[in-house]
């Protein structure tokens, strides 16, 4: 067997189409979303998914706002960038890129931000609307890459009621909020969060209908860990220095070999990646439909 390739680009590609028709309905009547982003620092990685996140937003019509800040720069200031953006008409959402640099308190500096402004769904008010079930006209934004994921999986006819679902990794922004969203009413898989003091996590992740490994620990999850069937979504990633050629690859958590006994299997790259920046456009342009509501 060969597992169904679950393609982030393609879909993501999808998406951003359906965005575009809705920003140009929202553009008739006069609103333009925009998208602030505000980098802290010269992590390669960070600026690569920055600018892939401007880059979207060119695509489907959002305008969109870059404030980056040196490595060097202050907490202080990082904060008041935060409050620059909570006040600029033109940035109707915006996201802090993490990791901050070292020694910055993310949380601190998330808490700062204008809930309904909040484009990643990681203020303390909206993490606490997911956990309270919030929906409908009320709904707050989502967390990205845990919203791609269930997104991506809908669009590939991936039944998740009562499945079991292992997630292993609880970082803010997957394995945490995907725990909520996966057992959210509506969606009603059941979750198994597992992390680094999982004791036997083959055997967890044996039983799964569904798994989403985001550590960051390279071909971390072996073939015969798969029931044969399942769906499995690679989201870490992690730069390895080849010891021969000194060049350095992305590897992610998803062995080799896999694919032969999945039923699905995201690609990484191009697969959970270009679902989260679609995911993140969602939320400027589903802001923006609420507040004209
Ligand atoms: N404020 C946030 N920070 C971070 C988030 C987040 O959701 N909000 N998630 C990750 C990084 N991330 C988004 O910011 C992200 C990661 C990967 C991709 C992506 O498109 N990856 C491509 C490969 C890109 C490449 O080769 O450089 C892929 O998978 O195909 C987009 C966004 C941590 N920080």
């Amino acid at each position: 067997m060969t597992a169904v390739r679950l393609d982030g680009t393609a879909t993501a590609t999808a998406i951003k189409g359906e965005l575009k028709a809705r920003v140009e309905a929202l553009a008739a009547r006069g609103i333009r979303p925009g998208l602030g982003t505000l980098l802290v620092g010269d992590d390669p990685a960070s600026h690569a998914y920055v600018a892939g996140k401007h880059r979207d937003c060119r695509e489907v019509g959002v305008e969109s706002i870059r404030v980056d800040l040196p490595g060097d720069a202050t907490e202080e200031q990082v904060h008041e960038a935060i409050e620059r953006l909570n006040a600029d008409p033109a940035v109707t959402g915006y996201i802090v890129q993490l990791p901050l640099p070292e020694g910055m308190d993310a949380n601190a500096a998330l808490e700062l931000i204008d809930p309904a402004k909040d484009a990643d769904g990681l203020h303390p008010m909206n993490l606490g609307r997911l956990v309270l079930g919030v929906q409908g006209e009320l709904n707050s934004p989502l967390p990205c890459t845990p919203n791609g994921i269930v997104e991506m999986l809908r669009r590939h006819g991936v039944d998740l009621p009562g499945k079991h679902a292992v997630v292993i990794g609880r970082g803010l922004t997957v394995g945490r909020p995907l725990g909520l969203l996966l057992t959210r009413k509506g969606i009603d898989a059941t979750v198994t969060l597992a992390h680094s003091r999982t004791l036997d996590l083959r055997e967890e992740v044996r039983r799964a209908d569904v798994v989403v490994a985001a550590v960051g620990m390279p071909h971390l999850v072996q073939p015969d860990w798969i029931k044969p069937g399942a769906a499995v979504l690679d989201v870490g990633v992690t730069r390895v220095v080849d010891p021969e050629t000194g060049k350095a690859k992305l590897s992610g958590d998803i062995a080799p070999g896999v694919e032969e006994v999945a039923g699905f299997l995201s690609p990484n790259p191009g697969g959970v990646g270009p679902m989260t920046r679609a995911m993140l456009v969602a939320n400027v342009v589903e802001a923006a439909e609420r507040a004209a509501r």
